[in-house]
C-alpha cells in the first residue's frame, strides 16, 4: 500500500487523498481487532508491525500493534485517529505475526492475550506508563544532544522520580509527544519506569589506562619513562600497569586498561602517586559497563572437539535434516548432548541464520549460559523472567537488529522477533514446564517452537534422555528423525541404583526421621571422600501440613481447598496455590492444646535435619523459596560447583540438565508421592524424574550411585529406571494410551468452569457438557467432574475433558464448536459471572 502511495508522488490534491485504516491488536483480551484511521501525514510512517498509540474507550490511551493496513472504513463504528507512531521499523516481524495468530487459534485465546504475553512491559505503553532517568545517565558528563522538548523532559525528570506519559504530554503541551520519549530511550537518557526492585542498572567498574597519545605515538612511552625517573613511586605504578597490560607487545591492549582496584589494592603502590598520574593526565580513568553475566567473554573459544559418538550423532542429525524438519536426539544423561547442540549452533550461524535454544527452566540456563558464552560471546542473548523489563526489551531489540544471533531462554523466548531462524533446539523436550498453565495463552513452548520453525523454514532439534511418549511416537511413525546416543561421554558409566524399603527400615528402627541409615551412611562416606551429594524431595517448605495431636485440626487455606504448608524459616503457614499466608499459631486454634505437629516433609525439613544429623555437611537448598532473587540460581550453582557447599537439596529444579563433575551420590527421599500421582502421564513422569535425577551422579569418571527411598520397592517402574529401559516403558505406555484413548492418539482439551458458588459452577458445567456432547458426540466428552482440588482463589471448579481422536477429527471445526458452546453458555442469565477456561493439550 505504501508503495502505491509512492507512485502517486508528487502528492495529489487533498480531495483525492487515499484514506488508510489500520487494524490494530490491543494488548487486551478482546475477541477482534479494532480499526483506526491513519492521519494522512502518518501514512508513510505506519506499517504492519509498528506500535502506534491509540485511544481506547473514553479515557485509556495505549500502544498497540498494527496488524493490517487497508482502505476499508469500519461499517459499524466511526474510526478514531491514530494518535502517534512509536517505531520507524516494525518491532514485530511478519513470521512472528503469523505465529501469534496460530497461537491464538490453536490455544483458543485472543490475539491480544498473545501480544500481551509476548511483549516485555517496557514495550507496552499506556497513558499511565512512567519514565525515569536512565540509572546510568549522568547529565554532568554525558554529552548527548537533545531537542529542546527532550531537554524539558530531562529537566523535569531531574526534579521528579518519574513522569507518566500523560504528564509528559501536559508538560510539552503537544499531542504527539511520544516521539520525544522514544528518542530519549534510544539515547539511553531515560528508561521506562520499573517498580520491581531489580532495576536495570548495568554494573560499572572504574578502570584506568595510559592516556592514548603516549602509546599511539612513536617514542612517547620512552619519553614518559625518562620524565618519571625522578619520581620512583610513580614509575612503580606505571611498571606495575605494564605488567598487567604489556603495551610494548601490543599497543591495542592499552585500550581495555585494567580495573583501578588492581592498582589501588596493591599495598606496594602509593595511592597518592596513582592519583597524581591521573591528575597529570598520564593515566586516564574511564568507566566500563560490564556484562550482567559474570563472565569475561571477549575471548571466544572454539567449541570442544566432539568425541566419535558425538560426531556420529551430529552427522546423523544433519543427514536427517535433509529430509525432515524435526529430529529427536535421544541421548542418555551425560552423553554430551550440549556439545552436539553447540556444534550445530555454530554450523547454523556460519550459514547466517538465527538460532533459538530453549530450556525448560532458569536453573538450567545458569550453567549452560556459561558454556555457550565461551563459544558465542556477544552474539548470545539470554531471555528469562528474572531479567527486568528493560533488559528484556533490550534482548527483543537485539534479536530484531541482529545483534543477538543465538538466544538461549525459557518458554517465553518463543515470542521473540526472530525473522531468519535456521535452527531451534528444544532441550529436555519432555519437560512439562514448557507448558504455560495460567494465564492465557496456555501454550506449550515445544509445540509452538515446532510451528515457529516450520513457518520460517528452520529445522528443530529436540533433545532428551527421557523423551516424551508423544515425541517418541512421532519418530516411530516416521514423521520425525531419531538419533540415539547410548553411552556417556568419556569413560563415565550410568550410576548404580539401589532401593531402600522405608517401611521395612521403620520396623527395624533404621530410620532417622526421613533418612534411612543407608542413605545417611552413604552421604557421610561421600563427604569424607570430598565428593558431593544431591538430594531430591518433590515438595518445598518444611511440611505440607500441620495437625493437632489432640483434636486433629488441620489449617486450610481460606480461599483454596488445600491445607497450608508450613515454612519454618519465616514461621509461616502458606498456600502454594494462591499465596495466602498467616503466622504459624503457637497453640491449636481449635482446642487450645500445644500439640501442633508438622506432617510429611519438604525440602526445608530435609535441609534442617541433615544439618543436625551430619554437622560436617555444607547444605544448600534450591527451590522456589531460595531462588527469588535475580542471581540466586547462579549463586547456589557456583557455590556447589566450587565445593563451598557439598550437599544440594532441592525440588525438581535439581533433577535435570545440571552438570557437576564431583557428584557421586543422588538420593530420592520419597519416591511414592511421585508414582501415585493421579494422571495418565504419572508413570511416564515418574520414569523421567527418576532417570533424570539419577543422571546427575557419576558424570565424570567417578562412579555414581543412587538411593531411592520407597515404601513400595516392588513397583515395576523401578526396574525400568534401574536398567534405563526406555523402550519397555515406551511400549507399555503407548499401548495403554491407545487402549484408553489418550494422546498421542487423541487431542485433549480441558474446559474448566469456575464460580464463587459451587452450585452455579456445577449447573453451568452440566449445561455446557450437554451442549458439547450434542456438538461433538458422546464419546468425546467426559464429565463434568469435580477436580481433586475443587476450589482455588475462592472459585469452585468443575472440569470437562474433551478427547478428540487425532486421525478423524477436524480440529479447527471442533474448536469452533467448543468456543461457540462456551459463548452461548455465557449468554444465559443464570450463569452470569461464570468463568470458563479452555486448555488445549493440558499437561
Ligand atoms: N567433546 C567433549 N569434550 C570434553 N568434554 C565433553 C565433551 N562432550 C561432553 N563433555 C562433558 O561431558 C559432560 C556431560 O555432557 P552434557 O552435560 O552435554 O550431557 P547431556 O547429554 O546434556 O546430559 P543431560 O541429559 O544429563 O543433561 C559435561 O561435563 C561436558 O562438559
Ligand atoms: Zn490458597
Amino acid at each position: 500500500m505504501s508503495e502505491l502511495l509512492n507512485f502517486n508522488y508528487p502528492p495529489e490534491p487533498a480531495t483525492d487523498r487515499v484514506t488508510l485504516f489500520a487494524d490494530v491488536i490491543l494488548p487486551l483480551p478482546l475477541p477482534k481487532l479494532y480499526t483506526y484511521r491513519i492521519p494522512y501525514e502518518m501514512n508513510d510512517e505506519v506499517s504492519v508491525g509498528v506500535r502506534v498509540i491509540v485511544q481506547f474507550g473514553a479515557k485509556k490511551v495505549l500502544s498497540c500493534i498494527v496488524a493490517d493496513i487497508h482502505e476499508n472504513a469500519p461499517a459499524d463504528y466511526q474510526a478514531k485517529y491514530i494518535l502517534d507512531v512509536l517505531d520507524d521499523k516494525p518491532i514485530i516481524t511478519a513470521p512472528q505475526l503469523k505465529l501469534f495468530k496460530w497461537i491464538a487459534d490453536y490455544y483458543m485465546c485472543t490475539l491480544g492475550e498473545v501480544i500481551n504475553a509476548a511483549l516485555p512491559s517496557a514495550l507496552k505503553l499506556s497513558s499511565e506508563s512512567r519514565i525515569q532517568l536512565h540509572p546510568h545517565y549522568n547529565p554532568e558528563e554525558d554529552e548527548i544532544i537533545f531537542a529542546p522538548q527532550e531537554e524539558k523532559i530531562i529537566f523535569a525528570l531531574q526534579n521528579n522520580q518519574a513522569l507518566t506519559f500523560t504528564e509528559v504530554g501536559n508538560l510539552l503541551q503537544i499531542k504527539s509527544y511520544h516521539k520525544f520519549i522514544k528518542s530519549l530511550i534510544q539515547k539511553e537518557a531515560i528508561i521506562i519506569f520499573e517498580q520491581v526492585s531489580d532495576k536495570f542498572s548495568p554494573k560499572v567498574v572504574k578502570k584506568v589506562r595510559i592516556a592514548e597519545h603516549f602509546v599511539q605515538e612513536e617514542g612517547m612511552l620512552e619519553e614518559l619513562f625518562n620524565q618519571l625517573t625522578p619520581q620512583p613511586k610513580q614509575l612503580d605504578v606505571l611498571l606495575n600497569y605494564l605488567q598487567f597490560v604489556p603495551v610494548h607487545q601490543d599497543i591495542n591492549l592499552n585500550y581495555r586498561g585494567i580495573e583501578k582496584n588492581a592498582l589501588t589494592n596493591n599495598p606496594h603502590l602509593s595511592a597518592s602517586s596513582i592519583n597524581t598520574l591521573i591528575k597529570k593526565g598520564v593515566l586516564e580513568q574511564f568507566d566500563q559497563i560490564v556484562s550482567r553475566f559474570p563472565m569475561e567473554h571477549e575471548s571466544q573459544q572454539l567449541p570442544m572437539a566432539l568425541s566419535e559418538h558425538q560426531l556420529q550423532a551430529k552427522d546423523e542429525i544433519l543427514g536427517l535434516f535433509k529430509e525432515k524438519e524435526t529430529v529427536l536426539l535421544h541421548g542418555v544423561t551425560g552423553s554430551g548432548k550440549t556439545e552436539v547442540y553447540i556444534d550445530l549452533i555454530k554450523h547454523a550461524l556460519d550459514s547466517g541464520g538465527q538460532v533459538l535454544y530453549l530450556l525448560p527452566e532458569i536453573a538450567l540456563t545458569a550453567q549452560i549460559v556459561t558454556r555457550l558464552m565461551k563459544v558465542f560471546g556477544d552474539k548470545l542473548g539470554i531471555y528469562h523472567s528474572k531479567f527486568s523489563d528493560n533488559e528484556r526489551a533490550e534482548v527483543w531489540q537485539g534479536v530484531l537488529s541482529g545483534r543477538f544471533q543465538v538466544v538461549i531462554g525459557v518458554r517465553s523466548s518463543i515470542f521473540l522477533p526472530f525473522h531468519d531462524l535456521s535452527l531451534v533446539i528444544v532441550d529436555e523436550e519432555h519437560e512439562p514446564s514448557y507448558k504455560q498453565y495460567d494465564p492465557a495463552p496456555r501454550y506449550n513452548a515445544r509445540e509452538t517452537a515446532l510451528m515457529m520453525a516450520h513457518l520460517q523454514g528452520a529445522k528443530t532439534l529436540l533433545g532428551s534422555a527421557t523423551p516424551s511418549i508423544e515425541s517418541y511416537y512421532n519418530c516411530k511413525t516416521g514423521r520425525w528423525g531419531l538419533v540415539n546416543m547410548t553411552k556417556r561421554f568419556g569413560e563415565a558409566k550410568l550410576p548404580e541404583i539401589e532401593l531402600v524399603d522405608t517401611r521395612r527400615e521403620q520396623q527395624r528402627k533404621n530410620m532417622h526421621s526421613h533418612f534411612s541409615a543407608k542413605l545417611l551412611n552413604d552421604i557421610e562416606e561421600r563427604l569424607k571422600r570430598h565428593e558431593q551429594v544431591i538430594l531430591f524431595q518433590n515438595r518445598r517448605g518444611y511440611a505440607p501440613f500441620i495437625s493437632c495431636d489432640e483434636c486433629s485440626w488441620i489449617p486450610k487455606c481460606k480461599f483454596c481447598a488445600v491445607s497450608l504448608s508450613y515454612h519454618k524459616f519465616n514461621n509461616e503457614l502458606r498456600c502454594h496455590y494462591c499465596g495466602y499466608h498467616e503466622r504459624m499459631p503457637h497453640d491449636c486454634p481449635a482446642c487450645g492444646a500445644t500439640t501442633l505437629r508438622s506432617m510429611g516433609f519438604g525440602t526445608e525439613k530435609v535441609e534442617d535435619e541433615l544439618k543436625l544429623l551430619l554437622p560436617e555437611a555444607e547444605v544448600q537448598r534450591m527451590d522456589l523459596d531460595t531462588t527469588k532473587k535475580k542471581n540466586s540460581y547462579q549463586q547456589i550453582i557456583s557455590d556447589f560447583e566450587s565445593g563451598r557447599t557439598n550437599v544440594l537439596v532441592g525440588t525438581q529444579m535439581v533433577t535435570k540438565g545440571l552438570d557437576f563433575e564431583n557428584v557421586s551420590l543422588v538420593g530420592i527421599l520419597n519416591a511414592d508421592t511421585i508414582i501415585n500421582f493421579p494422571d495418565f502421564r504419572a508413570h511416564e513422569r515418574a520414569y523421567q524424574l527418576f532417570v533424570q535425577v539419577s543422571g546427575r551422579a557419576g558424570r565424570k569418571g567417578k562412579p555414581g550411585s543412587v538411593i531411592i527411598q520407597t515404601r513400595d520397592p516392588l513397583q515395576p517402574i523401578f526396574n525400568k529406571v534401574r536398567s534405563n529401559d526406555y523402550q519397555t516403558l515406551y511400549e507399555h505406555e503407548i499401548e495403554e494410551r491407545m487402549r484408553f484413548g489418550y494422546p498421542p492418539f487423541t487431542r485433549m482439551i480441558r474446559v474448566t468452569v469456575k464460580h464463587v458458588d459451587d452450585k452455579t459452577a456445577e449447573n453451568a458445567a452440566i449445561v455446557l457438557a450437554k451442549d458439547l456432547t450434542d456438538r461433538l458426540g458422546k464419546q468425546q466428552v467426559l464429565g463434568p467432574e469435580v477436580p481433586y482440588i475443587f476450589k482455588i482463589r475462592n472459585l469452585f471448579l468443575q472440569e470437562i475433558h474433551i478427547k478428540l481422536p487425532r486421525e478423524t477429527t477436524n480440529l479447527k471445526s471442533a474448536k469452533g464448536q467448543i468456543a461457540q458452546a462456551i459463548f452461548n453458555l455465557k449468554l444465559l442469565a443464570d450463569f452470569k459471572g461464570v468463568r470458563i477456561v479452555a486448555d488445549v493439550d493440558p499437561m
